[in-house]
């Protein structure tokens, strides 16, 4: 299986703040590797590292092959931040025009992609709202149909759920999983254990440390527990234990 993102040794922070230690990650085409880990623990710092939004201050990131930062491989990458980066002036369907044409989208492929985009998230009957007066969800959901809209080799979520009820919720996850299967690589963020159970690998980060890696299952049985949720606690309780 090819490789879509190789971290390794990886230091990072902010000037003499220090915010992930060591990270050492291995994602493969079609896998969905899901980041937990409470609020402040390093995900974003981890993901803007990926992304090549900040450099390395130890260690190597690779994505597609591309040592990171690689300005060029933007154009691979469908990214959804944490807060919502939209022109609210105007109407959904501009802002996934813009976007995908930023992302190298042709107005045939923009014509086929925005109705595909916008129908994974439901906002196919708003599309012609302005996103001023779209609720919060929806405005969650116009960013996820933004990651989308190009059919990005990488897709890069950060907490794509809050905000999504669970029904939607159900149906972007049937989506996400097909869009794997097509060989392509999702990286989420999350604090939603449901979320965490749906992906193929997880990578929960405490206080700047990895402190558990593997698939839901076999994290499930290492730790002798009955959900994600659990090993996650456990894992957060031997740490504290080792500090
Ligand atoms: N631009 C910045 N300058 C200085 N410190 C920062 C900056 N961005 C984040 N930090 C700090 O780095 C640490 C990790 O933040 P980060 O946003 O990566 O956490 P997170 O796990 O994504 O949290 P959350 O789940 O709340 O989004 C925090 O202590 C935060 O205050």
């Amino acid at each position: 299986m090819a490789t879509t993102i190789q971290v390794s040794n990886l230091k990072q922070g902010y000037g003499k703040t220090i915010v992930l230690e060591d990270i050492n990650l291995t994602v493969h085409n079609g896998e969905i590797l899901g980041l937990i880990g409470p609020s402040g623990a390093g995900k974003t710092t981890l993901v803007s590292t990926i992304m090549g939004m900040l450099r390395p201050q130890e260690g190597t990131v690779t994505v597609l092959g591309q040592k990171m930062p690689n300005r060029k491989l933007l154009a691979k990458i469908g990214y959804m931040a944490q807060t919502d980066a939209l022109y609210s002036a105007l109407t959904a369907r501009e802002n996934l025009k813009f976007f995908g044409a930023m992302q190298g989208l042709g107005s045939a492929d923009l014509k086929k992609q925005i109705p595909y985009a916008a129908g994974i998230v439901n906002l196919n009957p708003d599309l012609d709202k302005y996103v001023k007066d779209y609720s919060g969800g929806m405005k969650r959901r116009l960013s996820l149909a933004i990651a989308l809209v190009s059919n990005p080799d990488l897709l890069i979520l950060d907490e794509p759920t809050v905000g999504i009820d669970p029904e939607l919720r159900q149906q972007i996850w049937a989506e996400l999983h097909n869009i794997a299967k097509e060989g392509k690589t999702i990286l989420l963020t999350t604090h939603v254990m449901e979320d965490a159970e749906q992906s193929d690998q997880l990578m929960m980060i405490r206080n700047g440390i990895a402190i558990a890696q593997g698939t839901p299952d076999q994290l499930i049985k290492d730790y002798q527990v009955k959900t994600v949720e659990d090993v996650f606690l456990k894992a957060g309780r031997q740490q504290d234990a080792h500090s």
